[in-house]
């Protein structure tokens, strides 16, 4: 394909996208009814449509309209590239530009250039302070990838040559060797033999960091109450628990994580909804809850355009009713994890505050706020203690 003809591809994905469709979803319907895209071309077009979602309101305004066209436009204008010669340049090229579209456009307001949205804005501000534009310029770029070596069957130098026997290039973390940062070949990964072999998984650094601040879990029952793919679930098992049990409220998550756990070499037991399992308790629970995901909408890029006021409402309800019911499952002096991809205040340590506030068992002895400057993306990490589960709780309402 030609440049012309993948940018006309993103703009008749993004213009689905904007109109709500799920953005991997319309990626995936395209790349099946365009047998002619080569792997090359399905990746350029992928980051096409995510640089331009990624960027919305500041292409929005360079390109003249919030539609894949001018987010388009705007993207070879920020980049300094003659529009002319992608717009009407062959035969799969996106239209000629109109006499309105070459005369229009601005640069961005600076708010407009922070590509957040306006509702937002004041919270982000309140829960990041300084550090607000810098995170904001850094969730404008693309995210690094992330390998986890597998303890159970690797060590950082082991998975490090198998790797590059792939033509994978890798650099481990300075303080966290454990954690690999791709430099070279991302696209090679899922075919490698280290991948297949389970000596690595795709995992991103935040919440790598935040189970290694977990220490060490030699011997310990845990739960991964929210297990959905079972991401947490297997660090739980290489960083040494004696059990794992995975639970989720809707269990079809789960359905990946036996293939998952037999290629990592783990032992992980699911336990779906009303499982017999569930009804004791465990030295550490985990609870990985449902959230904005604001920590990583430079992986999805669709989600703060996604994001109402309403949702989070929703969300920071859900997560309350998921610490009261993960904490009945804690054992007394165990350790209740809880753990967002969020940067808002509201889904961490206010989050946080009024579980302490409502059960009078609860002393958090660790929190960590990870965001993209510090570790790729926004992750949050509280850990509580419970002294006495049967101590009186006031339910979230
Ligand atoms: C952030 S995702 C978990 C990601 C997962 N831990 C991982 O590392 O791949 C949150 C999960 O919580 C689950 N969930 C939502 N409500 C729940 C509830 N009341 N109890 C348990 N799980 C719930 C969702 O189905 C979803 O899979």
């Amino acid at each position: 394909m030609t440049p012309s003809a993948r940018a006309d591809a993103a703009i008749t994905i993004l213009d689905r996208i904007l109109a709500g469709a799920p953005a991997e979803a319309e990626l995936l319907r395209w790349s099946r009814a365009s047998r002619f895209a080569g792997s090359g071309d399905r990746a350029a077009v992928r980051d096409l449509v995510f640089d331009a979602l990624r960027r919305r309101r500041s292409l929005a305004a360079l390109g003249g309209a919030d539609t894949g066209r001018g987010l388009i436009l705007g993207a070879l204008r920020d980049s300094g590239t003659d529009p002319a010669s992608v717009f009407g340049a062959g035969p799969h090229a996106p239209r000629v530009l109109t006499g309105a579209e070459t005369a229009g456009g601005r640069q961005p307001t600076e708010v407009e250039a922070t590509d957040l949205p306006d509702w937002l804005l004041p919270e982000l501000q309140d829960s990041l302070g300084p550090r607000l534009g810098a995170v904001a310029a850094a969730m404008r770029e693309r995210a690094p990838v992330w390998l986890r070596v597998n303890r159970l069957r690797a060590t950082p130098d082991d998975a490090i040559t198998a790797l590059g026997a792939d033509g994978i290039t890798v650099v481990p973390h300075p303080d966290w060797p454990e954690a690999l940062e791709v430099a070279e070949g991302n696209r090679r990964i899922a075919h490698s033999k280290a991948y297949l072999d389970g000596l690595v998984e795709l995992q991103d650094l935040s919440p790598q960091l935040a189970v290694a601040a977990l220490g060490d879990m030699s011997g310990q029952q845990a739960l991964d109450f929210c297990a959905g793919g079972g991401g947490k679930a297997l660090a739980l098992a290489a960083a040494g628990a004696a059990r794992v049990l995975a639970h989720d409220a809707n269990p079809r998550r789960m359905a990946d994580l036996p293939a998952r756990a037999s290629r990592a070499g783990a032992r992980i037991t699911l336990a779906p909804p009303g499982s017999t399992t569930l009804d004791r308790q465990f030295d550490l629970v985990v609870a990985d809850v449902p959230c904005s995901g604001s920590g990583s909408w430079r992986r999805d890029p669709a989600g703060r355009w996604r994001l109402t006021p309403d949702r989070l409402a929703e969300l920071v309800k859900i997560q309350a009713q998921i610490l009261d019911q993960a904490a009945l499952r804690v054992r007394p002096g165990g350790r209740l994890a809880y753990m967002t991809c969020s940067q808002l205040r509201r889904e961490n340590d206010d989050q946080i505050a009024a579980f302490c506030a409502r059960h009078p068992a609860a002393h958090e002895v660790l929190r960590r706020h990870f965001d993209p400057l510090n570790a790729s993306d926004g992750f949050f990490l509280s850990v509580v203690t419970l002294s006495d589960v049967n101590a009186p709780l006031t339910p979230a309402s």
